[in-house]
């Protein structure tokens, strides 16, 4: 479909191209959790992604304290800014005259993230008018609006010229896609000796089908998790040649288990947490190198 349906204000904006894509748009467009908001408070950088690290007792002090439950979300954020950087190091050398993009950027916290390190511009696509609207407004706060770009695209098919970005990057935005039609894009824009870097959830094909957890973490998010296998496959055949994995799901887990513990909850935390015990499901980083 190629027709542009919704304006907002003078904003053009394009119409989905699958009724699936519809249901995605809408979702994010009315998302609005306290876990997701309050996070980003702390300090401006609003993220859609999971943390990873140890967590720091010290900083979190006595749980009888009347400060504690903001001490808690601080770490949070800090663990979830944590997986960001990560990812960030995987993107190989970038300089100030590079271009990056961000396939799903969400609210934008990883976008303002890597201009901030690598002082490149950064281009983002989500499938919601709103996430795209809270990225751009954040960016004109930091007047960082001329390197820092966000817009409402379908990341299978976006404006960006064969081989003109030095990186790109799905963080926790891939298991909504289809892999060999992303792969196939972002290889397509990615120049050669590029990098391509995701951290994702994904099924482990040891432990046989998506357990009951995965299923349940697809209906929560209306996602479509796939497996690791799924991943390799794609990007082998899309010329992407995995230079590291890292199976983040021992880094992960202690992000989940604070957040249980939290009166931010959502009720996906037990998921989470189970399917990453009985290894059902990991959590991996994989960076590739466009060949
Ligand atoms: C869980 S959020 C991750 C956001 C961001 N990567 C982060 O780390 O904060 C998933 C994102 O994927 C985006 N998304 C899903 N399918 C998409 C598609 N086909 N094209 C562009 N964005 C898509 C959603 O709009 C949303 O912004
Ligand atoms: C690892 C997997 C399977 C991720 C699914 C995609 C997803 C919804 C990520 C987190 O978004 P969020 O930050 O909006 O979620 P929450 O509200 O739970 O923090
Ligand atoms: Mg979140």
């Amino acid at each position: 479909m190629t027709t542009e349906s919704t304006t907002t204000a003078s904003v053009k904006i394009p119409a989905p191209a699958t009724p699936y894509q519809g249901d995605i748009a809408r979702y994010w467009n009315n998302e609005a959790r306290p876990v997701n908001l309050r996070l980003g408070d702390v300090d401006g950088l609003y993220h859609h992604h999971y943390g990873i690290g140890e967590v720091d007792q010290a900083a979190l002090g006595d749980p009888a304290h009347s400060e504690y439950e903001k001490k808690l979300i601080a770490e949070l954020h800090r663990l979830e800014s944590a997986q960001a950087e990560v990812l960030l190091d995987h993107l190989g050398p970038v300089g100030p005259g590079d271009t990056l993009v961000d396939a799903g950027c969400g609210r934008g916290g990883s976008m303002v993230m890597a201009h901030r390190r690598f002082g490149c511009k950064v281009e983002g696509v989500t499938l919601s008018a709103t996430q795209a609207d809270f990225g751009n407004r954040r960016a004109r706060e930091l007047r960082i609006d001329d390197h820092v770009r966000s817009r409402v695209c379908n990341m299978l098919d976006t404006p960006f010229e064969k081989g003109s970005i030095a990186a790109s990057w799905n963080n926790e935005s891939s298991m909504y896609v289809d892999l060999d039609d992303l792969f196939a894009e972002h290889s397509r824009f990615l120049r050669v000796g590029g990098r391509y870097v995701t951290i994702t959830g994904c099924w482990n094909p040891r432990y046989g089908q998506p357990s009951k957890w995965v299923s349940q973490i697809n209906a929560h998010f209306e996602c479509n998790i796939h497996s690791r296998r799924e991943y390799l496959r794609a990007m082998a055949d899309n010329r992407l040649v995995p230079q590291t994995i890292v199976d983040l799901t021992p880094d992960t887990l202690p992000y989940w288990e604070l957040r249980a513990t939290s009166s931010l909850v959502t009720g996906i935390e037990k998921a989470f947490i189970e399917s990453y015990r009985d290894g059902s499901f990991q959590y991996v980083l994989i960076a590739a190198d466009r060949v």
